[in-house]
């Protein structure tokens, strides 16, 4: 069984969800592993000087969870599909058919294991006034306090992307302020292609 892993990184808010959850819906044999999933419980998340809660870094994340998900998927992708989501069919006997996974997150090319599995890497970047609005709309658990995305967020995600950028150089940036169908339509055209090559 072949396998191919993309990475949908990108800024808070930049659309990473709504771009991976379409994808399966296109992509025989694939699946979503999201890294929102695996934050801590608020009660392990220390606070900084200022009060804030410091969700945004790896320490905030059961990371080795998320890796062991990513490995049992490695092992047996159909099977962990079906665990998964027992409608999905398995298509094992069919010729050269490949799975996918996506991974999606904030932090998935700040984690060095994590970044070196993926086949293609993609970031979904919005300017900070959009980032801004659109994380004034959602309501995470537990909500953000007054001031946090200016005070935490933001310099977290500058301190983040840094950290990437100095790490990471294959990444292919995408403009999260394009509509959904057309970062859809790229995102699943590249996919497609890869998926032929792999079959070859
Ligand atoms: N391409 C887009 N254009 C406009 N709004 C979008 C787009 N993609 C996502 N959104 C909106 O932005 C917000 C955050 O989207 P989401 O996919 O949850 O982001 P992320 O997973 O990166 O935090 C949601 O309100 C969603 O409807
Ligand atoms: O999901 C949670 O448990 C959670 C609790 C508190 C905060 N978060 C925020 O989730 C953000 C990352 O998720 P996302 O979907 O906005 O990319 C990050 O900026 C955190 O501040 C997430």
């Amino acid at each position: 069984m072949r396998k191919l892993i993309i990475g949908i990184g990108g800024m808070t808010n930049g659309g990473k969800t709504t771009l991976s959850k379409s994808l399966p819906e296109l992509l025989h044999n694939s699946l979503v592993i999201s890294q929102d999933n695996f934050f801590k419980d608020d009660s392990m998340v220390p606070a900084d000087v200022s009060g804030f809660k410091q969700y945004d870094t790896l320490d905030a994340l059961h990371m080795d969870r998320m890796m062991a998900d990513i490995g049992s998927w490695q092992e047996d992708p159909q099977g962990f599909m079906m665990s998964r989501d027992p409608s999905v069919k398995s298509t094992a006997s069919e010729p050269s058919n490949v799975c996918v996974l996506i991974v999606e997150g904030f932090l998935i090319f700040n984690h060095g294991p994590l970044n070196t599995l993926f086949n293609k890497r993609y970031f979904l970047q919005i300017p900070y006034e959009i980032c801004k609005e659109r994380r004034s709309s959602r309501v995470y658990v537990p909500p953000d306090p007054p001031g946090y995305f200016d005070g935490y967020v933001w310099p977290m995600y500058l301190k983040n992307r840094k950290a990437m950028e100095e790490t990471v150089n294959d990444i292919v940036f995408l403009d999260g302020t394009q509509k959904s169908e057309m970062l859809l339509s790229t995102v699943l055209a590249d996919i497609q292609e890869m998926l032929m090559i792999t079959q070859r």
